[in-house]
């Protein structure tokens, strides 16, 4: 995928002003900036949902370069992008299983009706891919923060996209989640060649699993590996730390 000039205004406002970068397959990388830099705007424009200037083209692997402007394309078999949103939060008591919002979010099959035995199986299959088949019957209230961004994980490779997005996938989940997410997101990306892009604001973790790093308010401030961003006097700045002489921070 390959960004070029992109600009999002709103109500007269600059959202975003000439964003460019480049997602190669099989490539992790993170978007990173303080609240409000615009980073679930520029998801949003790349899946299509919001208008833009500028260009998005996608050249999926063995395909076609396809260019999305409404958000419908597909690159072959497989869609061009798959989205796993901000965690919703669920009532501890709510009693809707894993099995129930699966189903009604991919067969559109309405949960007060038995499930059919098919929609159980196609459901458990999706379940394998991210190693979670025993939380199938669990109540969607009791998942942890990452059991719940597995199960929105499943959703979003249903069926297996070239691009992946996660929008703050690591928030709410505690060490060892976080840990077997990203384990999972390499996992995924070597057996599908899937190009994952995502935001965080926990920058301890980035050099574990991100080729590449960008630093975003409104613009693009720098694009690099995650010790060239966690160093840059861009990224010191916009998260107001002080820097020493040497580049070290005080
Ligand atoms: N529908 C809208 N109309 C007007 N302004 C909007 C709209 N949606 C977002 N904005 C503004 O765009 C800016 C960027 O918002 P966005 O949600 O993309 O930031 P973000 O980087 O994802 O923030 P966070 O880290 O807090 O989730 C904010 O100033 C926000 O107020």
């Amino acid at each position: 995928m390959k960004l070029t000039g992109l600009s999002v205004s709103m109500q007269g406002e600059a959202i975003l002003q000439d964003v460019a970068f480049h997602l190669h397959c099989g490539e992790i990388v993170a978007l990173i900036g303080p609240n409000g830099a615009g980073k679930s705007t520029l998801f949003r424009s790349i899946l299509g949902q919001l208008p833009y200037k500028g260009t998005i083209t996608f050249s999926p692997a063995g395909g076609p370069a396809i260019r999305l402007s409404d958000g419908s394309a597909t690159g072959g078999k497989r869609p061009l992008v798959g989205y796993v949103p901000q965690a919703p939060s669920f009532d501890r008591g709510d009693p809707v299983s894993v099995l129930d919002f699966f189903v009604a979010a991919t067969a559109k099959w309405p949960v007060w009706l038995p499930i059919p035995r098919k929609y159980r199986e196609q459901a458990a299959a999706s379940l394998a891919r991210v190693h979670g088949e025993e939380l199938l019957d669990r109540p969607m209230g009791g998942l942890s923060g990452g059991q719940l961004q597995r199960v929105l994980l499943a959703l979003a490779l249903e069926p297996v996209p070239h691009i992946l997005i996660l929008d703050e996938p690591l928030s709410g989940v505690d060490i060892e989640g976080e840990h077997q997410l990203l384990e999972m997101l390499d996992e995924l990306r070597t057996q599908y060649d899937l190009s994952i892009f995502l935001s965080t604001h926990d920058f301890a973790t980035l050099d574990q699993y991100a080729d590449k790093v960008i630093l975003l308010d409104r613009k693009v401030l720098k694009m690099g590996s995650p010790d060239e961003v966690l160093s840059s006097p861009e990224f010191y700045q916009t998260f107001h730390l002080r820097m020493g002489k040497g580049g070290e921070h005080q």
